[in-house]
């Protein structure tokens, strides 16, 4: 007799994470010689949260290996509101910078949603600005919010269908649940937001052809969520001590039992997560190319 094992196939994230980077690098490589610069984020941190300076620290290498330059801007705890809102005006102003990130979460005396306002729309490397969720809502062109994006992008390159498909997106944030339904809409899913408060989530849950899982709760789908066949992907990540007092991430996702029924599944880490940096350096790199256009 044999075990049962894994069946689904993985969606790989830091596979596809690196060609784009890769393709990214030759576009920068190519466009700096008419331009005579290089593309330029700058990233405003404020505090000393442990994984935001790990997050930092990754997208500042990812942005060396492509050819971005990266500004990094580190502030005390203490920052006032409206120093950052000075920082955010100059960056806004400075030509060498054609994307602006605010680390998320920030300290408690500021207000984020106000600071991220006054980032210049064009220059919204994260997609998190009224106006590109405005955009996104219309249907037009403009920044897209990097993690669902990177979702978007990854079921594509494996031909995923979405097309009239039951997409279920678990999670409503402001980062990735609410642009992810509006991004699975744009390409005609039949979207259902479940949150905190749904009533009986298996039942939902379980008539998802593609499920999203994002709601930062460790193990929240478990096998039993989930049906047969299912495109399963985890955009949750957390940092957890397991029963040896080992640190690993996880997801949101109970990864051993669900890809006994899932068709397909993104693994933590190596799934969304390089995605979502992926697509931050796009974002970065097509504000750049727009920028510098004409
Ligand atoms: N304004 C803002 N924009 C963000 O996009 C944003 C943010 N704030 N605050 C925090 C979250 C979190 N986030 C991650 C990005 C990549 C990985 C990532 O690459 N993770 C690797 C593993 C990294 C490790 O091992 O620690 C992986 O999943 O394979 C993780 C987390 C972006 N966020």
């Amino acid at each position: 007799m044999t075990m049962e094992t894994q069946t689904a196939k993985i969606l790989d994230g830091k596979a596809l994470a690196a060609k784009i980077q890769k393709e990214l690098a030759a576009t920068i490589t190519e466009s700096q010689l008419k331009i005579g610069r290089p593309p330029g984020l700058a990233v405003l941190m404020v505090g000393d949260n442990p994984a935001s300076a790990a997050y930092i620290s990754n997208k500042e290498r990812a942005c060396a290996k492509v050819g971005i330059a990266s500004f990094g801007k580190h502030f005390p705890t203490q920052t006032s509101q409206t120093e950052l809102e000075d920082v955010i005006a100059e960056l806004n102003q400075d030509e060498q910078v054609n994307g602006i990130l605010v680390q998320l979460p920030l300290p408690k005396h500021l207000d984020a949603i106000s600071l991220l306002h006054r980032i210049a729309p064009d220059k919204d490397a994260d997609g998190l600005h009224p106006v590109n969720l405005g955009r996104l809502v219309r249907g037009e062109a403009g920044l897209r919010s990097c993690t669902p994006a990177g979702v978007i992008r990854l079921l594509e390159e494996y031909k995923i269908p979405l097309l009239g498909k039951q997409a279920v997106v678990v999670g409503r944030s402001i980062l990735v649940g609410k642009p992810m339904a509006l991004m699975l809409l744009e390409v005609d899913a039949t979207v259902t937001i479940a949150h905190s408060r749904t009533q009986d989530l298996k039942t939902i849950t379980q008539n998802a052809d593609i499920l999203i899982a994002a709601a930062g709760i460790p193990g929240l789908i478990t096998a039993q969520m989930v049906k047969l066949g299912a495109v399963v992907v985890d955009v949750g990540i957390n940092r957890i001590t397991d029963s040896s007092g080992k640190s690993r991430l996880v997801g949101d996702i109970d990864f051993s039992t669900t890809a006994m029924v899932a068709e397909y599944i993104t693994p933590v880490p190596g799934g969304i997560g390089p995605m979502t940096v992926a697509m931050l350096l796009q974002n970065t790199v097509s504000s750049y190319l727009q920028a510098t256009s004409n």
